[in-house]
């Protein structure tokens, strides 16, 4: 039968097999295809998956509304069947229905507005050695994502683990770089066998967890060291959850929390090294904050700090494609009224089961209509009056902003990353001023998440540090 979202309009596609897929995963710079699309056709419109297959990208407030909030709109195959592989069954990013409703509220006990702040000593911590690594650096330019990397893995293993990052061990951590590096890659060979990889039962994908290739080796050492790791959880740790759950989410937590906040903190220090008259606008304001209360800094009432994080969080959503299937025919509820293709004006859209459904975050975070004509402009200070969102439907836990998603699946750990990030800048700020090497400008690579990557095709970011 067809797909019920034939008739809406989109571009053409260029091939069968990769449909609009190259062009949405694998442009120079990402975003280069999806941007233009968003200017063509707004915030609802179709694109060919590999093989002809169609995708619906929203970036409509309304529909992201339902379907975050709908049961029936579940992770696409490729990202649940990933999911199992990296995480387990067990992991709250892979249960669904009540059973992740219960498992999500347990653990969101352990990421409240007041444990979060017992987590600041730690993030300090990390935030110090940062600056002393940058410190001992006579290179002209650094690359500062391993840094990064490194002190949201240790801040996540000391806040939620109990133990040092050394108590991790070598071989964790060594896998873990492993794996971060596997994951920031992207290839047509890759998209083509996410696209065949999702058309296959659940068993025979979980059967390519024994295979003996590289990237299945690091997965398999990650999840066991991982086990291994939070068996070692302290009982107060625990919050009354048995080892069994507890160590299901050890390899989710250690995965998802780190290389989120270290991208974002790396795309931020980029996006600063090109608005020096900002950067030195932001340290004054850390300075004088960092000397008035050095042991007590007010990292919520700086507005500079907040408007900065607010907006990095805005162009550069760890996630920026997010893709849903739905699990029964369904009605997606939309802002506007879209022409079809048969000249007929909808004002919902009608999905059948099975259909593909991407929610366009990046885009929907710069839809003109909502966050006006200069939204793909890094401009802070568009947060510091009121908020620049001028949409009526409230997305997202933090600033309408959908990195965090919303909805069901919520980033848990949403308090603990923007704090993370205001102690992080504020050290890194306070002490360095950043600008970027003439010969090594940061692209952007949409991979597992939002990267940035370097002139040699590597993750990373690259920046001058005095
Ligand atoms: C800037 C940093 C971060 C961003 C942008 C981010 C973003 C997200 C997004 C988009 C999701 C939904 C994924 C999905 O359902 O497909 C998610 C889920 C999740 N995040 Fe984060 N995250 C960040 C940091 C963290 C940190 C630091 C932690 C933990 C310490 C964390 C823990 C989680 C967990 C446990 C989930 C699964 C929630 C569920 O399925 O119920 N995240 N995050």
């Amino acid at each position: 039968r067809k797909s019920g979202i034939e008739n809406i309009p989109g571009p053409p596609s260029p091939s069968w097999i990769f449909g609009n897929t190259l062009q949405l995963l694998l442009p120079a710079n990402y975003g280069d295809y999806e941007f233009t699309w968003l200017k063509l056709y707004g915030p609802i419109y179709r694109l060919k998956e590999c093989f002809g297959q169609d995708r619906l990208m929203v970036s409509d407030p309304l529909a992201f509304q339902y379907i975050l909030n709908s049961a029936q709109f579940v992770h696409a195959p490729i990202l649940e069947n990933f999911g199992h592989l990296l995480y387990g069954m067990k992991s709250v990013s892979t249960v669904r229905g009540d059973t992740h409703r219960r498992l999500h509220a347990a653990l969101n006990t352990g990421f409240t507005a007041a444990a979060v702040r017992n987590y600041q000593p730690i993030f300090e911590k990390m935030a110090h050695v940062l600056t002393e690594q940058l410190e001992q650096s006579s290179a002209s330019s650094i690359n500062i994502s391993p840094l990064l990397s490194t002190a949201t893995l240790g801040a996540i293993s000391e806040a939620v683990l109990g133990c040092s990052t050394e108590g991790l061990g070598e071989e964790f951590v060594a896998n873990n770089s492993e794996i971060v590096m596997l994951a920031s890659s992207q290839s047509a060979a890759q998209i083509l066998a996410n696209a065949l990889g999702a058309l296959l039962p659940i068993s025979v994908f979980n059967a390519a967890f024994y295979l003996p290739t590289r990237a299945f080796r690091a997965i398999r050492k990650a999840r066991y060291l991982a086990e291994d790791l939070g068996r070692r959880v302290s009982d107060s740790t625990k919050k009354g959850m048995s080892e069994e759950v507890v160590v299901a989410q050890t390899s989710l937590i250690l995965i998802v929390g780190q290389e989120t906040t270290a991208n974002a903190v790396a795309f931020g220090l980029v996006e600063l090294a090109m608005h020096s008259h900002f950067q030195n606008q932001l340290r004054a304001e850390i300075q004088s904050n960092l000397g008035a209360n050095p042991h007590n800094v007010p990292y919520d009432s700086m507005p500079l700090l907040n408007a900065f994080i607010k907006e990095t969080l805005r162009l550069y959503p760890a996630v920026a494609l997010e893709d849903r299937v739905a699990l029964a025919d369904a009605v997606i509820p939309i802002m506007e009224g879209i022409k079809t293709s048969t000249e007929e004006i909808i004002t919902q859209i009608p999905v059948r089961k099975g259909q593909f459904v991407t929610m366009a975050i990046a885009s929907f975070q710069r839809l003109e209509s909502f966050w006006g004509a200069d939204s793909h402009e890094f401009k802070p200070q568009r947060w510091l009056e009121r908020s620049p969102y001028k949409g009526e439907t409230s997305v997202g836990p933090y600033a309408n902003l959908l990195s965090f998603l919303g909805g069901l699946r919520t980033c848990l750990g949403w308090r603990f990353a923007i704090l993370e990030m205001q102690v992080i800048i504020c050290e890194l700020v306070g002490k360095f001023s950043f600008t970027l090497p003439k010969d090594d400008p940061v692209r952007v690579r949409s991979a597992i998440g939002l990267l940035p990557i370097m002139s040699n095709g590597e993750k990373g970011a690259s920046l001058c540090v005095v």
